[in-house]
């Protein structure tokens, strides 16, 4: 693919790269994903499917608060800051931390539980802790472009929520309430990330950085789901301390 390790590449190109990064890599390809929006899951696996991505919504302000401080204007810390407020929420307004956990509430699961941490597969912990220290540790640019997946979001919710409200009677629209508002917020920070890269990646070497830090959050992403099928597909692989079908549940409505 590449013309040259050296040349740079046009912004136009860039962003053609990028976007075929997320073509290619990006989880609405991942087996589990196909499995959970074709109806072809229990109800067990979608609540480990819920609670193990619980760990990754609470990080995503964690991981955005490091990358605020990192930010050397207003102009930018204000725009970033949104993120912040979106999954937090605020004194009138629920965050998507809040609604996630209202998706758990929906599909039966302990929110204590769940916030806990407890029983998420420590290839959902390595993964996120991964995305946390990545935006640490890495430039501020690699940092911004490693946020690049949600160029792709808006079409794999929209895929999923479909899937899910058609395949499975214990999902409502109201349980996949996170989803309503994301769409648009994920356009609004991907356009912003993706002007962002193209501008300050000017040489051959940043461009390099930005599709790589892409391409490393798409396993970020993809290393969460390899680990929910790992897991849950074959019961016999679920690891020890890793929570079970039936634990944490919630009274069911009489069957
Ligand atoms: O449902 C999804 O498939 C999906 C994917 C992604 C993503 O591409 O990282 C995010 C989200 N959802 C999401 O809800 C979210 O808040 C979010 C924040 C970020 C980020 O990297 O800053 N990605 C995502």
């Amino acid at each position: 693919m590449n013309k040259s390790r050296t040349e740079m590449l046009s912004a136009s190109d860039l962003e053609a790269a990028l976007r075929h990064i997320g073509e290619t890599r990006y989880h609405h390809l991942h087996p589990f994903q196909l499995l959970l929006q074709e109806g072809r899951l229990s109800r067990a696996q979608v609540q480990a499917w819920a609670l193990n991505r619980y760990y990754y919504q609470s990080n995503i302000p964690v991981k955005d608060s490091i990358i605020l401080a990192r930010l050397g204007s207003v102009e930018l810390r204000r725009e970033w800051r949104q993120r912040i407020l979106d999954h937090d929420g605020s004194e009138t307004e629920r965050g998507g931390i809040e609604k996630w956990i209202a998706l758990t509430d929906g599909v039966g699961l302990d929110r204590d539980y769940v916030m806990s941490g407890k029983g998420i597969l420590a290839g959902t912990r390595f993964a996120v802790d991964a995305y946390v220290h990545f935006v640490r540790d890495r430039t501020l640019l690699e940092a911004i472009a490693s946020s690049l997946t949600e160029l792709f979001s808006p079409n794999v919710i929209g895929v999923r929520n479909k899937g899910m409200l058609a395949h499975y009677d214990f999902i409502s629209q109201e349980t996949l309430a996170y989803f309503d508002k994301r769409p648009v917020q994920a356009k609004r920070d991907s356009d912003f990330a993706l002007n962002y890269c193209l501008e300050h990646a000017d040489t051959r070497e940043k461009q390099d950085a930005v599709m790589d830090a892409l391409r490393f959050k798409c396993q970020v992403l993809w290393a969460q789901l390899d680990a929910l099928h790992h897991a849950y597909v074959d019961p016999a692989l679920t690891p020890p301390d890793a929570w079970r079908p039936g634990e944490a549940e919630t009274g069911r409505e009489a069957a």
